[in-house]
């Protein structure tokens, strides 16, 4: 009996996706989520699959690329599979393996090795996904964001060396520069890349790319390609950069704000970060629940808070305590206003937290629906004492961010994404564009 082509490929670990298999099949592949048993690896798909579309068979025209988000609050992988039907045409991307861990590279400050740990474990996945023949043409690269940019340069390049030689010990590619601390203006672009490759507005003659608003941990970035000269004009200098990807320019509209981020945000608004000495001390809040005294963990530090036992609790002093955190601070384009956005990462992740959005399929969402939901949360904060004691900082947080920060009105449409096509909403994917393009591997 032949053995099934997909035999000759490992899988079966990490979550497949594909943006262009039949939904059926992608549905089957994101929902494996573990790794199966050696034995079992390669039994599950080959009854479900006819040769032909075996989806992760690597054929001669496939090639990977591996990339890592060392993010503040976690640190990801992403393999991507590209598929070059012909010499002439360009690439086209075949599906995207997705697997975390928590916490990310920052909580491993004073032990870089129990980090650098967390990445070859992921790492291993890529093993099991890319076939062998083609893991000495499989570039490797990690990214880290603000999570790194926060630690001290000492520190936060004793991870990354430690992350060196886990790439170096590994059987792939590792590009110079291979492991780095991604500027911050770059997340951003990326991410725009992203989210507009995967709806189809950087190709074709009808380009109408959307902006872009990504909340991380310890950063946030706004993207978007100004429409009008006033923006270009009034946007301070650095704010505007101009990017080639897939033979076009974009002059695009980008700002990470380092420590805007919610997590962050969280210790701002308690007063907390970057102070030297947190020892002991308890930080207090209107936003928290008035009997809340607990501890919390980040970027390797322990934080004492609490709620306001004896003072005010509830939305209109939570807001006034995060106003100051955000007024004031932010560059406020004109153009944004009146504009839509897709939003991800924390603007999704709490709008499904609190049931404005479903998990799997995202929605559109106002301005306004965070603020009533702050509201509803931040008034009634027994009701919601299951869920994180953050929860209400953290809406009102959003509210504030986009309503007194960007400057956006309350009918902004928001786009909430995770996935588009069934690949993740993240900056991971315009970086391997870029990388990919760098080596001269594609476009
Ligand atoms: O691949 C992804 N797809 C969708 N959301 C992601 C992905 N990677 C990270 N996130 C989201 O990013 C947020 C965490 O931000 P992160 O840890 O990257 O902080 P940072 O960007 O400030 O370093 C969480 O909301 C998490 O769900
Ligand atoms: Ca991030």
């Amino acid at each position: 009996m032949t053995a099934h082509p997909c035999l000759t490929a490992s899988s079966g670990s990490g979550r497949m996706a594909s943006s262009r298999l039949p939904i059926l099949l992608a549905l089957v592949f994101s929902s494996f989520s573990f790794v199966l048993p050696h034995s079992n690896r390669v039994m599950w798909f080959q009854d479900l699959f006819p040769p032909n579309v075996c989806p992760i068979n690597a054929k001669a025209n496939t090639f990977y690329g591996i990339m890592f988000d060392a993010g503040s609050t976690g640190t990801r992988i992403h393999i991507y599979t590209f598929v070059q039907k012909s010499p002439e045409s360009l690439p086209e991307l075949e599906g995207e393996i997705f697997e975390s861990v928590k916490p990310g590279l920052s909580a491993y400050a004073d032990q870089p090795e129990k980090g650098a740990e967390t990445v070859k474990r992921l790492l291993d996945m890529a093993i099991d996904a890319v076939p062998p023949h083609l893991w000495k043409k499989t570039p490797v690269v990690l990214k880290a964001t603000a999570g790194l940019r926060l630690l001290s340069e000492e520190k936060a390049q004793a991870l990354l060396l430690e992350v060196k030689e886990v790439f170096e010990e590994s059987p792939f590619l590792v590009p110079e520069n291979s492991v780095s601390i991604m500027d911050g203006s770059y997340e951003g672009i990326l991410a725009w890349i992203t989210v507009n490759f995967l709806t189809g507005q950087l190709s074709g003659q009808n380009k109408h790319t959307v902006g872009t608003l990504d909340l991380g941990g310890a950063s946030t970035q706004i993207t978007f390609l100004p429409r009008f000269e006033e923006t270009l004009k009034e946007s301070p200098g650095d704010f505007l950069t101009s990017f080639e990807m897939f033979n076009s320019t974009y002059k695009l509209y980008t700002h990470s704000y380092l420590g805007f981020g919610l997590k962050a945000a969280r210790l701002a608004t308690l007063g907390a970060l970057n102070m030297e000495a947190v020892d002991g001390q308890m930080f207090r809040s209107s936003c928290l629940p008035k009997q809340l005294e607990a501890e919390w963990h980040f970027g390797g530090v322990k934080y004492r808070y609490g709620g306001n036992k004896e003072g005010e609790t509830g939305f209109r002093p939570c807001y006034l305590e995060v106003l100051k955190v955000v007024k004031g601070k932010l560059h406020q384009p004109d153009e944004i206003r009146g504009s839509s956005f897709y939003a991800f990462s924390y603007y999704y992740d709490r709008a499904v937290d609190t049931n404005l959005i479903d998990y799997e399929q995202g929605g559109v969402l106002e301005v306004r629906d965070f603020e009533r939901k702050a509201k509803e949360v931040c008034d009634n904060m027994e009701r919601y004492n299951s869920a994180s004691p953050f929860l209400c900082m953290d809406l009102t947080y959003i509210t504030a961010l986009l309503k007194e920060g960007f400057g956006f009105r309350d009918n902004t449409l928001l786009q909430l994404t995770k996935k588009v096509n069934n690949i993740e909403t993240s900056w991971t994917l315009g970086a391997t564009f870029h990388l990919l393009q760098s080596l001269g591997i594609t476009y």
